[in-house]
């Protein structure tokens, strides 16, 4: 009997989002019923009921299985019983009073591979710091981000864009921040002005308008890169297998809590502050509130239509759609609201309620909106509502919050506000804001609270807008599409893919084995490779594009030749279309922070840190680099025409231009925290022997034009030892459009130190280099060189 000629028309119609006869099939029986046999209802738009009833049906599904899975993972652990783990790993927000420092066990060897990785390190650099004392707690986050005063000048990052940072070695990965002249001491109040403040938040405004009166990358013709050589990657050995401890799961049933796609930002060219595009635009479909959780669940298209339910539910779980979402990065009112002082001041704002990870992607006002017409996005309207100057209501947030009162009780004026030059800001008023418990920068958005403590001066952070995924500016584009990602994943697995006796297809995209340990931390060989990649480069293949967008974005017409990028490792994770749960061992940068960690004010002149309250293992996961995606074009109008004293934080995302014949402009993309990003922004620069080391991770694309940038520990690192990296920048670049800050890393090898002899890095003896930082680092501590 002929197959009747409407289900297979159903059949189709899913197969095209990617999903299979077998699961249609009994959905559209009961659909049938339900409709009594009413075929018009379900071909309406296209399927919608049937797609919907899919995936309401999947949910569901997972929803349960999950429970199931993570009570049975839960009673797996609890038999294996392991007492040294931290009880109480993070499950969502926690509260998280800052932890006793304990005392470091024994270095992990670590082979030092040229360049000697394995120190076993200095201790914190920053001494002096109240190991015990419990950080300061906030009720209001949003405070916490005031712009301040004065610690804008040390405390604050420099700039540091890609483009503009040279690194000598690392190129790829990178972050070259950008440095910043010579910025203000921390300590210094008034080191930055309002003004000054207010003209980072515009930064993305004008950044829009620059681009595209200039010849942006994608008008030019595209450019060829020549394959740099490419890396064996090094067998790994093999995985024992288990399943992860449910513990350092930080995943919760209702909440997706990894796969958070992107949101587009995009300046709004006819806001009503500046219609040369200065001024981004809120704008989404379905409206603000829609639109946090909408991001938060990644719902992204490219199509240029706005998302129904339906397509949202797609893009979400089979990421079916190429990803566009759109955050208004600077409208008038968001600028209030999102990066000036006074927004996040703002104590009135009764804004979304601050989600856990993945459930509040972008700013927590709501100001994350779904918009997938790019062209659309940029005639867009400010949606804002007046009233959500204010950040995120943290409030509900700390009402639970028992912890003692922070110490932190600042009163801070906002001065030198330079309203007619805000195109963007809104209005930034001069106020006086009290401030105090200060216990999560990430106003909710992690698994975990962040708290942030000063206690060497009162200053607080440069005003920010706290991200935990990443969002796309403007012109930066990233294609998520289910049939591009299809082949690479391992759609026959099932539970725990480390579990698995062979590796899984995920797996042989990370050189045939899984990168990660059962508990999570990356495998030593890969873990050493990528450490012995970023301190000793040249010992490493690079290539050299013919015509590099690095160069081009610093100098079009006559553009530099390539200085060589890292032919990099890359970690591949399992995502929503492999048949893996969402507690498989090979799905770790995407469910975020998970430790105990801390912003604090460095006593050395660094300005702010990011620092560890509990003892990290060799390899863990810390945190990803987050922040907006712009082209390479797109940075270096932003670095130009930002002031000196703004911050920048980029990251050149060029891991695999090697590899590509032809590389667009939108595909040279990088990353910049500066407005928004996430705790990553927080971490300082040390020379050689840092604490963290950058890993390429890809997730959501098989194509590695875009990828995220996890942090790693190169050691084990003692609870309250800071957390570094190693930026890669050539502090002898002097031509360098923005100067690199004056290191105070404290390193017995920095770069930034004038030697008698200039000896290789790669030629000293790892442990000499361990003995002689500890040496070396106790007095540069205490004396708090660069005060
Ligand atoms: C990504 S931010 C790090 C957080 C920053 N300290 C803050 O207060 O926001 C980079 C900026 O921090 C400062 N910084 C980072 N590492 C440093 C170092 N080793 N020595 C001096 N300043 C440093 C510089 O101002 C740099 O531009």
């Amino acid at each position: 009997m002929a197959p009747n000629p409407k289900v297979v028309s159903a059949f189709r119609a899913m197969r095209v989002l990617g999903i299979s006869e077998e699961k249609v099939k009994p959905v559209l029986k009961n659909l049938l019923k339900l409709y009594d046999k009413n075929w018009e209802l379900i071909e309406e738009e296209n399927y919608r009921a049937l797609a919907d009833a899919i995936f309401d049906q999947e949910e569901t599904q997972a929803a349960v299985q999950k429970n199931e899975r993570e009570n049975a993972a839960q009673a797996a652990m609890e038999e294996e019983a392991e007492p040294q783990e931290e009880p109480e790993r993070p499950l969502k927000r926690l509260r998280l009073r800052y932890q006793e420092g304990h005392a470091s066990p024994s270095f992990g060897n670590c082979s030092p591979r040229s360049g000697g990785n394995s120190l076993k390190q200095p201790k914190p650099e920053e001494d002096g710091l109240p190991q015990t004392s419990p950080p300061k707690q906030s009720q209001d986050i949003a405070e916490s981000f005031q712009p301040n005063v004065a610690n804008i000048g040390a405390g604050s990052p420099p700039l540091s864009p890609l483009p503009l940072v040279r690194n000598k070695g690392k190129q790829p990965v990178l972050s070259k921040p950008l440095s910043i002249p010579e910025r203000s001491e921390p300590s210094q109040p008034g080191a930055a002005s309002r003004t000054q403040l207010k003209e980072k938040g515009k930064e993305p405004l004008s950044i829009q308008t620059g681009p595209r009166d200039k010849k942006s990358f994608s008008e030019r013709s595209p450019h060829a890169v020549k394959p740099g050589i490419v890396l064996s990657p090094k067998q790994l050995v093999p995985s024992s297998i288990t399943l992860i401890e449910p513990k350092d799961e930080p995943v919760t049933d209702d909440l997706p809590q990894f796969a958070v796609p992107l949101a587009v930002i995009t300046p709004e060219p006819s806001g009503r502050e500046n219609s040369s595009g200065g001024n981004g635009s809120i704008r989404g479909a379905d409206g603000p509130g829609l639109v946090s959780s909408q991001h938060a669940n990644g719902n992204v298209r490219s199509d240029g239509v706005p998302p129904s339910s339906i397509e949202r539910r797609i893009t979400r779980q089979l990421a079916k759609a190429s990803c566009y979402s759109e955050i208004a990065s600077t409208p008038s009112r968001e600028e209030t609201i999102d990066v000036t002082p006074a927004g996040v001041l703002s104590k009135e704002s009764k804004a979304l309620d601050v989600g856990t990870r993945g459930k509040q992607f972008g700013p927590s006002n709501g100001s994350i909106s779904i918009n997938c017409a790019p062209e659309e996005a940029c005639s867009g309207v400010p949606i804002l509502p007046p009233s959500s100057n204010g950040m995120d209501d943290c409030t509900k947030k700390d009402k639970n919050y028992t912890g003692s009162t922070c110490e932190i009780d600042m009163e801070y004026e906002q001065n030198g506000l330079d309203h007619e030059n805000s195109h963007s800001l809104g209005v930034v008023q001069r106020r006086k804001m009290s401030l105090r418990d200060v216990n999560d920068i990430a106003k909710g958005q992690e698994n975990v609270v962040i708290p942030l403590v000063n206690d060497v001066n009162k200053e607080y952070p440069q005003s920010f807008q706290y991200i935990p995924q990443n969002v796309l500016f403007q012109n930066g584009y990233v294609n998520f599409s289910l049939a591009r990602i299809g082949e690479n994943c391992c759609s026959n697995c099932f539970g725990n893919c480390l579990s698995s006796p062979t590796p899984c297809a995920c797996a042989n995209e990370t050189g045939g084995d899984f990168a990660y340990t059962l508990e999570g931390s990356v495998k030593e060989d890969f873990l050493e490779e990528c450490i012995s990649m970023n301190r000793d480069p040249q010992k490493h293949c690079m290539f050299y594009c013919k015509e590099c967008p690095l160069e081009r974005s610093k100098n079009d017409d006559l553009p530099e030749p390539c200085k060589g990028h890292l032919v990099r490792k890359f970690i591949k994770e399992c995502w929503w279309k492999c048949g893996c749960s969402k507690l498989c061992g090979n799905r770790v940068v995407q469910r975020g922070i998970n430790r105990k960690l801390q912003v604090f004010m460095t006593p050395g002149g660094k300005g702010w840190g990011l620092r560890t309250l509990e003892e990290l293992p060799k390899g863990a996961f810390v945190c990803e680099y987050v922040g907006e995606i712009l082209t390479n074009a797109e940075l270096y109008e932003r670095v130009s025409q930002s002031k000196n004293e703004e911050h920048a934080y980029p990251v050149l995302l060029d891991a695999d231009w090697g590899s590509e014949v032809v590389l667009k402009d939108e595909e040279a993309l990088c990353l910049d925290a500066t407005n928004y990003g996430n705790v990553a922004r927080f971490i300082n620069h040390r020379c050689f022997d840092s604490t963290l080391v950058e890993i390429p991770v890809e997730v959501e694309t098989p194509d590695h034009h875009y990828y995220h940038l996890a942090f790693f520990t190169t050691r084990k690192v003692d609870a309250m030892e800071e957390l570094t990296w190693d930026y890669g920048i050539d502090f002898d670049d002097h031509d360098h459009p923005v100067k690199a800050f004056k290191c105070r890393c404290g390193s017995k090898y920095c770069r930034n130190i004038k030697r008698a002899s200039s000896k290789c890095l790669h030629d000293l003896d790892p442990q000499g280099i361990e003995d002689e930082h500890v040496r070396f680092m106790e007095p540069f501590t205490r004396i708090g060189l660069g005060q």
